[in-house]
């Protein structure tokens, strides 16, 4: 029988989890001492394309324009998008000493996201499990992120990994769930609801985008993904109704322009800036 080498193994479990035994539980991650984060909140869907991103980069704007000093961590790490919607398309982080001074948006966002550090944005995120959780840990740990107000953290769509590792690591105080008026959409928000509840952060309400558009001719309200089911949702989950965001080309024109923060338009989800705001 082959030689049971303990040290061997032990190493490569170590080079997985980091140098933790599972009885410690889930390393809570230290911002640096040169930084001051007030309020950590969470941007989440149960499924991907719902608009998670552009929620946080609603909120991010919103509080920026109320006064408040806001930061996204773009917790998406394979599938990042706020830097493009923020005009930083291009734009590469810059270390100081062993830390990382994260990119700033024209109207002062400070914005840390895998987009930043790729020499090119396009280029796919092949990381597996252990990379992804060191680029979480740096995001926060080591970004300079000064004195913070508001740090909305735009989760990675679903319950995977990275999800679970940003509830358990980071000091979330509330999260955001998004949704959209799609079939199956009390079965996916009911997810991201109880992996909230397992992870004992509060659920602060339910944005529901893209639930109409207004015909641009005669202005009647139009459902193309069907009648909203927010209603439901609150009902079935004791979850408050954050608002209705409806589809507008010019808001999907303005992301991909990199000209959200100038063009969008005040007042669209008040409830939920409120919310957040506490
Ligand atoms: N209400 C809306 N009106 C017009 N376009 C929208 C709207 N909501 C989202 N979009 C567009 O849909 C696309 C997906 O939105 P977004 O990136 O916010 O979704 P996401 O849930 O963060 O996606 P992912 O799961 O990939 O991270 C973007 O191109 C965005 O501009």
């Amino acid at each position: 029988m082959a030689e049971f080498d303990e040290e061997a193994v032990r190493s490569d479990v170590e080079a997985v989890f980091g140098h933790r035994s599972k009885h410690e539980g889930p390393e809570k991650y230290q911002v640096n001492d040169k930084s001051s984060i007030k309020h950590v909140v969470g941007v989440i869907s149960g499924k991907g394309g719902v608009g998670k991103s552009l929620v946080t980069g609603i909120l991010a704007t919103e509080l920026t324009r109320k006064g408040h000093k806001v930061g996204i961590l773009d917790a998406d790490i394979t599938g990042p998008s706020i830097p493009k919607m923020f005009g930083l398309s291009g734009q590469h982080v810059l270390g100081q000493d062993d830390k990382i001074v994260p990119a700033e948006s024209k109207g002062g966002v400070k914005i840390i996201s895998t987009n930043l550090i790729l020499q090119n944005e396009n280029d796919p995120v092949l990381w597996r499990g252990p990379m992804l959780m060191g680029a979480l840990k740096q995001f926060y740990e080591d970004t300079l992120w000064g004195d913070i107000d508001y740090l909305l953290v735009d989760m990675p769509p679903g319950t995977g990994d990275v999800a679970l590792t940003v509830f358990q690591s980071l000091p979330i105080e509330g999260v955001v769930i998004v949704s959209s008026p799609q079939d199956l959409v009390q079965v996916i928000v009911g997810k991201a609801v109880k992996m909230a509840a397992m992870m004992d952060v509060p659920v602060l309400g339910v944005v529901e985008n893209m639930s109409y558009m207004e015909c641009p001719d005669c202005g009647k309200r139009l459902e193309p993904f069907g009648p909203s089911h927010l209603d439901e949702i609150v009902g079935e989950f004791n979850v408050r109704d954050l608002g209705r965001i409806p589809i507008d080309p010019r808001v999907a024109a303005a992301c991909d322009a990199g000209t959200f923060e100038s063009e969008l338009p005040s007042g669209l989800i008040p409830d939920a800036v409120e919310t957040v705001e506490g």
